[in-house]
């Protein structure tokens, strides 16, 4: 579900454990995000950014419990239904499509109309800088670029919760903070965003912050403290 006028219930994460064979990605992490709120994830490389917020987004098999509201996550095509969108680390676009239809394609797939579609598409790519570069090959563009199309990608789909992987680490100072202010935007729009990020200055312009550290989860701002 996505909604321009967003009404995004509690997204709960409850114990939620995510393995790969041996490995404990991310350890029994609980915490819960409220509509209109912005956190930052941080942590060392390896310490299970990716693997909570795909967990969250039920790409993942995890233990415990994810929940927007009353709804549980079971796997993504339900996650993407509940209005859970993603912004993949390292951007993820299909490199022989163009721009447009990178952003085009996953609209048209949850039912949005052709028109509509197209509507968003160029509002979220101007949103990005990029209004030019609609119908250049993603492979054509430079790696900054391409992640400023992932992140039009994700704001077109209009969540009601955003998961945005490392979004800012190929861009120059102006782009990202760019970006972070259409992050901003969206949680002002009544969504919920989880950014994961390395970067001390960007997580300092999120609302909260939680860390992790080998999989355990500390929270280290709360938002509206
Ligand atoms: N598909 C996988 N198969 C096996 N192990 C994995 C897989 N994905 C991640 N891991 C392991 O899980 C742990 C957490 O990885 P994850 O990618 O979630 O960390 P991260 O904090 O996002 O790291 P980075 O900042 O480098 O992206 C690491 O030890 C990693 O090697």
């Amino acid at each position: 579900m996505a909604d321009d006028d967003l009404e995004t219930p509690p997204l709960v994460i409850d114990a939620v454990t995510v393995r790969y064979g041996d490995t404990v990605a991310v350890d029994a992490a609980s915490f819960d995000a409220y509509a209109g709120e912005f956190i930052a994830v941080t942590g060392h490389s390896g310490a299970g950014k990716s693997s909570l917020l795909w967990a969250i987004a039920g790409a993942v098999t995890a233990e415990g419990a994810v929940r927007l509201g009353d709804d549980l996550v079971t796997d993504r095509s339900q996650g993407a239904g509940l209005g859970i969108e993603v912004i993949p680390q390292g951007s993820a676009l299909a490199v022989l499509l163009t721009a447009q239809e990178n952003l085009e394609l996953p609209l048209l797939a949850r039912g949005i109309p052709a028109q509509e579609a197209r509507h968003r598409v160029q509002e979220a790519l101007a949103s990005v800088g990029l209004e030019e570069s609609g119908s250049h090959l993603a492979e054509e563009l430079s790696g900054g670029q391409q992640q400023r199309v992932a992140v039009a990608r994700g704001l077109a789909l209009r969540g009601r919760v955003l998961l945005a992987d490392e979004p800012t680490s190929e861009l120059d100072h102006d782009n990202r903070e760019k970006v972070l202010a259409l992050l901003r935007a969206e949680a002002q729009r009544g969504a919920i965003v989880v950014m994961a990020t390395h970067d001390p200055e960007a997580a300092a312009q999120a609302d909260g912050e939680i860390r992790l550290d080998d999989g355990h989860l500390e929270t280290v701002r709360v938002p509206r403290s």
